[in-house]
């Protein structure tokens, strides 16, 4: 078979935000309203300082406020809790996002639970949780399922009915968001994970494929089914033999692509989808909350 075609998340991504910066300009022309994302961070993890620090720049760059936090690593459970409560209670914070994982004395179940679910744009509150599972339209969906589901119907033009879906990873942020959200569009879905008997066997069924596992390079092209549609999620750093390191996803890029008839690359497939929806969502929140429609993107 010919190489796959590429699924550009980067330029989907772009024009997404494009059409999230329009939908803000109306919002402050009709409502006098600009929604207002808070991202907090605590500690100082290098690779979660520079997504922090993107997501506050295209925040920007969509035309909204961005409020950024940064708290010590030592931050006792009861501050952070503060902070949360104090961000809930301001009306100009529509969208709340407390970067993930936390230093280990603090329970992230605990922070999550306290955050408004209506103001809770990574979707991570078991309110939102429930929402999505029941197929309520208020649910806050989180946003890297989000991101590979818009790219899945880009790619099928919306025809995503009946197709076979296997998603690879039962996490809470992506395997079993992304299940819901594939039953909902009326996909036969399968969950694979670390216990499946024979993933090989799982996806040589699949039309579509969302690989969730961190594991880099773990799914096969030769598993594939020839003609299968592959959204890889995974971000892995890995060292290159001759020294120094690339970026890598949870497929094995090269052979994937022999099989495949289409693959998100990485970077430049998932992760920046994951931010472009992070900005949709804070919209969409702001919208609700304020009893406005809201405006397609
Ligand atoms: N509460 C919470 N919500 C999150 O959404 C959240 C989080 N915590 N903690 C960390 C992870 C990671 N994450 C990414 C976002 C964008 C890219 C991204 O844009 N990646 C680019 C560039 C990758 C690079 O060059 O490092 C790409 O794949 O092309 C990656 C990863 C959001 N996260």
């Amino acid at each position: 078979m010919t190489d796959a075609a590429i699924i550009d998340g980067k330029a989907f991504a772009a024009g997404l935000r494009d059409r999230v910066a329009t939908a803000v300009a109306g919002l402050k022309r009709d409502h006098g309203l600009t929604p207002g994302l808070a991202v907090v961070l605590v500690g100082e993890d290098p690779a979660s300082q520079v997504y922090v620090r993107n997501k506050g720049k295209q925040t920007l760059e969509a035309g909204m406020e961005s409020y950024e936090f940064k708290l010590p690593d030592t931050t006792s459970q009861e501050d952070l809790l503060a902070k949360v409560h104090e961000l809930n209670a301001d009306p100009k914070v529509n969208g709340i996002l407390v970067q993930l994982p936390l230093p280990k004395q603090i329970d992230e179940q605990a922070v999550l639970a306290a955050i408004d679910p209506n103001k809770d744009v990574d979707g991570f509150h078991v309110v939102n949780v429930g929402r999505l599972n029941t197929g309520s339209a208020d649910a806050l969906v989180p946003c890297t399922p989000l991101g590979c589901l818009l790219l899945l119907r880009d790619y099928f033009g919306g025809a995503l009915s009946g197709k076979k879906a296997v998603v690879v990873g039962r996490s809470n942020i992506v395997g079993k968001p992304m299940f819901n959200l594939l039953l909902q569009e009326s996909c036969t879905v399968t969950v694979a994970h670390s216990r499946t008997a024979d993933l090989p066997a799982e996806l040589g069924q699949a039309d579509i494929v969302v690989a969730a596992v961190g594991r880099p390079e773990m799914v096969k092209g030769e598993w594939l089914k020839p003609g299968a549609v592959v959204i890889d999620v995974g971000i892995n750093r890995i060292e290159k033999p001759e020294g120094g390191t690339r970026l890598v996803g949870d497929v094995d890029f090269a052979g994937a692509s022999k099989v495949a008839a289409a693959i998100t690359p990485v970077p430049g497939g998932v992760g920046p989808m994951t931010i472009a929806c992070l900005l949709r969502n804070t919209v969409t929140a702001a919208c609700r909350q304020n009893g406005i429609d809201e405006p397609s993107m």
